[in-house]
């Protein structure tokens, strides 16, 4: 798409709104669409685009540009990443810009410290630190830099893999199978998956293969009780249903309401009549009492730092601090051992994030596990592998990371309730 001076103003002015970062970029985008209803489809991907990309970046356009203005933004990114030349540039800028893209133009990335080439802040650095080793927190660094590719997932209940592939290479649209997810297939490109028949029709959802992964470790059976305990707009909700073929009642939990209301026409899609969506008004709510003891499987998809969807989320950088961790892991216990306590003597219990940091992980469950010797783990990897899901190098826990497995970080324990009633 051609550059015009009406684009780059629009441009300039949807990065003025967005990088302040007062709320999600995505929000900020929509309510800047809002306001410009005269974009069209590629004005708006081109706006999305270049804005999501200069977030990717940014780190090192700082670097660039120093304190700069939404425009040297803007224009170093078009310059470093979009490979635009000063012959294109020339009609759009002045002449001292020009002088200052050839000089931004020379600057080597190669020699700049680690957290630039990785485009992480130093604090996440050091947290990775922790469990990765330099080398691999750079290449993890790139990786999220890319955009995520787009996976959808088949409902079962309504149609197979193979027809749904058949049905879109008929259209043009290119897609084969995910890797890991039986259900998956990640299509090429990015298609307006969310206006085809087989989306209109129930019969396919958009969701990452490592969130699909997750309603395998749960592995809920037909006509059972499962609780999703904080289910949100029901992307794991509706996997978890059609594995349940739609017997059994399964319980969709949230405090937010909203959240909750956007599962409503999924689910109608859907064909499930097994779901019933719950707004609590935290994981303390006294409608949880009544199911205390009595529920077969629970998904714990906890509230996170979301870091392992830096490709799709990139602005979460700048809004997640240490502090903002330590919080998160204190109302990741408090879930978790409220969720805990539906559980039937036997049940399972999955405890999940998007997260790729062991604060959130692997420490809220040895900490849950200190304070709870009833409970213990279950081998991800070997759970899988019943079910035919191959994840070399899965053990104990789940870490998919996009470094490896191309899918959005997620870590998942399983955790098995004892047979026997504690003692008192
Ligand atoms: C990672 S998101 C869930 C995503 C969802 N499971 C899906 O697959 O689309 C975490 C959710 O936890 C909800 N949440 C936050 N605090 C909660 C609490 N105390 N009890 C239940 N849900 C909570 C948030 O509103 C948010 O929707």
């Amino acid at each position: 798409m051609r550059l015009t001076p009406e684009r780059l103003n629009l441009l300039i002015i949807a990065v003025r709104k967005v990088l302040p970062l007062q709320a999600p970029a995505d929000v900020l985008l929509r309510q800047f669409f809002r306001d410009y209803p005269q974009l069209g489809q590629n004005g708006r991907s081109m706006i999305a685009e270049t804005v999501f990309g200069i977030l990717r970046h940014r780190f090192f356009l700082e670097v660039l540009t120093g304190k700069a203005t939404a425009r040297e933004l803007v224009l170093a990114y078009l310059a470093r990443f979009q490979g635009m030349n000063l012959r294109e540039l020339t009609p759009l800028i002045r002449e001292v810009e020009s002088k200052w893209i050839q000089q931004i133009k020379a600057v080597k990335l190669e020699e700049q410290p680690q957290f630039i080439r990785a485009e992480f802040p130093e604090w996440l650095v050091g947290k990775l630190q922790q469990s990765w080793s330099d080398e691999d927190i750079l290449r993890l660094g790139q990786v999220l830099q890319q955009p995520a590719p787009l996976d959808i997932r088949v409902n079962s209940l309504l149609a197979k893999r193979e027809e749904v592939i058949a049905v879109l290479k008929q259209e043009g649209i290119e897609a084969q199978s995910t890797p890991f997810s039986p259900v998956g297939i990640r299509l090429t490109g990015n298609p307006a998956i969310n206006r085809n028949a087989l989306f209109l029709s129930g019969k396919i959802e958009v969701q990452d293969e490592g969130s699909q992964i997750l309603g395998f470790l749960l592995a809920p059976k037909r006509g059972e009780m499962v609780v999703d305990f904080c289910a949100g707009a029901g992307g794991k909700t509706l996997l978890l249903g059609a594995l349940m073929h739609s017997r059994g009642r399964l319980y969709a939990f949230d405090i937010s309401e909203k959240r909750l209301n956007n599962l409503k026409p999924r689910l109608k899609r859907s064909g499930l009549s097994n779901v019933h969506p719950q707004h609590i008004d935290s994981e303390k709510d006294i409608k949880l009492k009544r199911l205390a003891g009595k529920i077969d499987r629970v998904l714990v998809d906890a509230p996170c730092s979301g870091l392992g969807t830096l490709r799709r989320n990139p602005d979460l950088k700048w809004r997640q601090s240490p502090e903002s961790i330590n919080e998160l892991q204190k109302k990741q216990i408090a879930i978790l051992t409220a969720a805990a306590k539906l559980l039937k003597p036997g049940g399972r219990l999955v405890y999940a994030t998007c997260s790729l940091l062991p604060e959130e992980n692997q420490q809220v469950i040895e900490r849950f596990l200190a304070d709870h010797p009833q409970f213990s783990i279950l081998n991800c990897g070997e759970l899988l592998a019943q079910q035919k899901i191959n994840l070399p190098d899965t053990g104990e826990f789940l870490q998919l990371s996009p470094l490896y497995h191309n899918t959005d970080g997620f870590f998942a324990a399983v955790l098995e309730h004892s047979r026997m009633e504690p003692k008192n």
